[in-house]
């Protein structure tokens, strides 16, 4: 597991990162998402041991992480890295021989990678001869050749099409089943939360909310319903422990202060005709951290 505990960065006097903390677990996909500038790539560079914090720590299984553990990590910078003029195949092997592997096993993980990453057909061009989007897909391969033990992406979906961000998405995957912790940045929180089960998110520097999709969906606010009936829902006003959120017409939503009002709610409804349905409503992350990523 990787933990970063109170990590704190300024450049001059411009606080970057404030008492940093959050945890990625083994086999886990999680998404770190922020605003433009919020400090995901400062907080990603610190992790790879690139950039070094004023104060708190980075923990790799417990321990500090030194020049040989993050050997063993891959990393996709913002900036990308590959020499433009190098073949593809031939530079991803380069890299998985930097890390150590021998030359059979480097030949076929970037062989496996390239099929995977639909790349093999460009496996003999230039870098600088790909579209962007598959120099994208070259760059997660030479990430992901060496069978890192941790994988740190700065922005891997970003500029890719929906097709690819699946053909990608499925490679991270299958990599965090094998027990790999995966994290990942982003700025686009409609798309984190499609794509991962975890998330941290950042803003201004600060740890707005980290943990499970679910949990974050949870922690906020009291549940809401909505409920349609045959005619006017004006009654709903004057059940229990509810208040309406909106009321048109048939149809209303209602927030509950104690649990199992809804039901009471419902029971109501169905007793004075029929009801046309009745759902919980889960507002989406992308709802519920609308001020904190812009
Ligand atoms: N080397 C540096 N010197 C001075 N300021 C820096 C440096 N690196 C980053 N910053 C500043 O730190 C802040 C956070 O930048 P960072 O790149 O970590 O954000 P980010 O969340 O990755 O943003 P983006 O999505 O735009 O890449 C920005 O205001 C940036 O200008």
């Amino acid at each position: 597991m990787l933990a970063l505990r109170s990590v704190s960065r300024s450049f001059g006097d411009h606080q970057v990162l404030h008492d940093v903390s959050f945890e990625v677990g083994a086999g886990t996909m999680t998404g770190f998402v922020g605003a433009n500038g919020a400090g995901k790539t400062t907080a990603m560079r610190i992790i790879l041991g690139v950039l070094g914090a004023d104060s708190g720590t980075v923990s790799w299984r417990g321990s500090p992480i030194d020049q040989t553990t993050r050997q063993r990590f891959g990393y996709m910078p913002e900036e990308r890295g590959l020499y433009p003029k190098m073949k593809v195949a031939e530079q991803i092997v380069y890299l998985a021989r930097l890390h150590g592997l021998d030359q059979p096993t480097a030949r076929r993980n970037c062989a496996d990678l390239l099929e995977q990453l639909e790349l093999t057909e460009r496996a003999d061009d230039p870098v600088e001869q790909l579209s962007l989007g598959n120099q994208q897909r070259a760059q997660i391969a030479a990430a992901l050749a060496f069978e890192p033990e941790l994988l740190i992406l700065d922005e891997p979906f970003s500029g890719l099409d929906p097709l690819a961000v699946e053909t990608v998405l499925s490679v991270l995957r299958e990599r965090a089943r094998t027990g790999v912790p995966v994290l990942f940045s982003s700025h686009q929180l409609e798309v984190v939360e499609r794509l991962c089960d975890n998330l941290v998110v950042i803003a201004e520097g600060r740890i707005a909310a980290a943990g499970a999709r679910a949990e974050l969906q949870q922690r906020q606010g009291p549940p809401r319903y909505e409920l349609t009936v045959d005619d006017d829902a004006g009654w709903i006003r004057d059940m229990p422990h509810t208040t309406v959120v909106e009321l048109a017409g048939a149809t209303v939503q209602f927030d509950v202060t104690v649990a199992g009002a809804e039901q009471v709610v419902l029971q109501e409804a169905t007793r004075r005709g029929p009801v046309h349905s009745f759902r919980p409503i889960v507002p989406t992350l992308s709802e519920i951290f609308r001020e904190v990523i812009r």
